[in-house]
């Protein structure tokens, strides 16, 4: 962190232990704290280059349920706050059919207006310069997460990518009328600038029960992510997600609610009785470790369209693959529970339709209710499911464009690119790998070096760091589906010995 932006983390620091977020332990709260900081007694902001970068640090040993952060109302930046003006409240009034995030994300871009004036300057200094959520993508990084047309009646990773990309376009047409009535400076009001204050909403918002949109928490939205425990999330829980993180702690806090609320996932909300947003240790934390906070249950696509990260390991994640229209049609579970898990297991849902599949026609309303309950039918049903599972994953890997050992070297180039001292290093990488070398947009000039030394330039580092998403998302993908076929494999060979 250079020196300026050293100094704007201690004044942001300084001016939201003025406004009473603390990190004290204690209920006493703000009163056992240095002014200069709002943390130091239980959280230290932190670099974690390997885990969602800038985050909180434990400053001591933590327990388990225990209070770590307190941020009060007066602190967050809601759409309620900011229409206290009552001019601006008089345009939004008059846009009824706006959603509210579409008006979080105007107000966001009102107060940016206000510069140095706005009672969040501070805060609005923190924020990442640009995102890079699936709406951010570009035509060719979206093609780069190659899963497509797998299915006619699941939506793929493609299609789904560009429907998010022309949302966030509809949705700041709609809103660019309000805008204008409110006065917000015109390069405000810029598809760029929408793009960059949607992110920022989808990304830092925390849920609170008055606004679906959520809140802006200054400092809470250091936290970086970690998935619900394993023992949390079940196979096939219909995951519900949102562009507001998920969280459910309300009322008060004692001893014996901690384990209670632990097992709902319950790491943070807003305190009706505090009149605070409070956040918890999820698990014991050594001093030094990374405090995480589950946002809720996403697979890794949607990670990547709310958050614009992914992780390796997933519990949550979901391989959707190509099924025939008779399979489909051989029971009733929903299309969106028949996919593969991380592990490489067909889902619940997915193991019974095809052993529904594999009965002849004649013979499923008898066997229904045993394949429902995930019961095997016999041997010679199982032993065909799992044949025709193996070989259709199989299929898909073939048809994909590229394998897990390209993939993993264009992960490995990117990388290396990422971390270039000279555009002719940079040039050399680029020269083995076709895809990228075709699909990047590459400066017309040959970029010179600065004063600092050689840096990529900006937008090309940008989509490096998507494609390298996208790599990332469809090597992970495929690492279900070779996961699948040793498990069928296996399966087969237990069934058969
Ligand atoms: C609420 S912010 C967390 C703080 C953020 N790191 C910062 O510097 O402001 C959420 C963003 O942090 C990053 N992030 C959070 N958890 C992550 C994780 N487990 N791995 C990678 N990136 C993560 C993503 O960019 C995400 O959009």
């Amino acid at each position: 962190m250079g020196g300026g932006e050293g100094s704007k983390v201690e004044a942001f620091l300084r001016w939201v232990a003025e406004m009473g977020v603390s990190d004290s332990p204690s209920p006493a709260g703000p009163s056992q704290h240095s002014s200069d900081s709002c943390l130091g007694q239980s959280l230290l902001l932190s670099d974690f280059p390997d885990v969602g970068g800038r985050g909180l640090a434990a400053a001591r040993e933590l327990r388990r349920g225990e209070r770590v952060l307190r941020v009060p109302k007066e602190a967050l930046l809601t759409s309620e706050s900011v229409l206290k003006d009552e001019n601006l409240a008089a345009c939004v009034k008059r846009h009824p059919h706006l959603s509210s995030s579409q008006i979080l994300t105007v107000c966001l871009l009102a107060e940016v207006g206000k510069g140095r004036t706005s009672h969040w300057y501070l805060y609005l200094t923190q924020l990442p310069q640009s995102y890079n959520t699936l709406a951010n993508f570009s035509p060719n990084e979206i093609k780069s997460l190659q899963v497509v047309h797998f299915t006619f009646l699941v939506e793929d990773a493609v299609c789904i990518s560009e429907k998010i990309v022309s949302k966030v376009h509809s949705d700041w047409e709609e809103a660019v009328i309000l805008m204008q009535e409110m006065g917000i400076k015109p390069q405000l009001q810029t598809f760029r600038s929408w793009l960059w204050a949607s992110g920022t909403v989808s990304t830092r918002t925390l849920h609170v029960p008055w606004d679906e949109a959520g809140c802006l928490c200054p400092v809470g939205d250091f936290f970086n992510y970690a998935s619900p425990e394993d023992e949390l999330s079940s196979e096939n829980s219909v995951a519900e997600s949102s562009s507001a993180v998920h969280m459910y702690v309300d009322g008060a806090r004692n001893m014996e609610d901690i384990d209670f609320s632990y097992h709902r996932l319950a790491d943070g909300g807003y305190e009706d009785n505090e009149v605070a947003y409070c956040f918890y240790a999820r698990k014991r934390y050594e001093k030094g470790e990374q405090v995480l906070l589950c946002y809720g249950t996403y697979t890794n696509l949607e990670l990547l369209e709310h958050y614009g990260f992914l992780l390796n390991e997933n519990p949550n994640d979901k391989a959707f693959i190509w099924l025939d229209p008779d399979i489909y049609t051989s029971s009733s579970w929903p299309k969106d529970l028949l996919y593969i898990q991380q592990d490489g297991r067909p889902s619940f849902a997915l193991h019974s339709t095809l052993r529904l599949w594999a009965t002849p026609h004649n013979l499923r309303r008898a066997v229904g209710h045993r394949a429902y309950s995930g019961l095997q039918l016999s041997v010679e049903n199982e032993v065909s499911g799992m044949k025709w599972l193996a070989k259709r994953c199989q299929h898909m890997l073939h048809q994909l464009p590229t394998t897990v050992a390209g993939d993993c070297s264009i992960m490995d180039t990117i990388d290396k690119m990422l971390k270039c001292t000279s555009w002719e290093d940079c040039m050399d990488l680029l020269s083995n790998e076709g895809e990228l070398k075709e699909l990047l947009p590459l400066p017309v000039n040959n970029p010179r070096e600065g004063d600092k030394g050689f840096q990529l330039p900006g937008k090309l580092k940008r989509s490096l760091e998507r494609f390298r998403l996208a790599v990332h998302w469809r090597l992970v993908y495929k690492r279900v589906l070779v996961d699948c076929i040793s498990y069928c494999a296996q399966s087969v060979d237990m069934l058969s010995s």
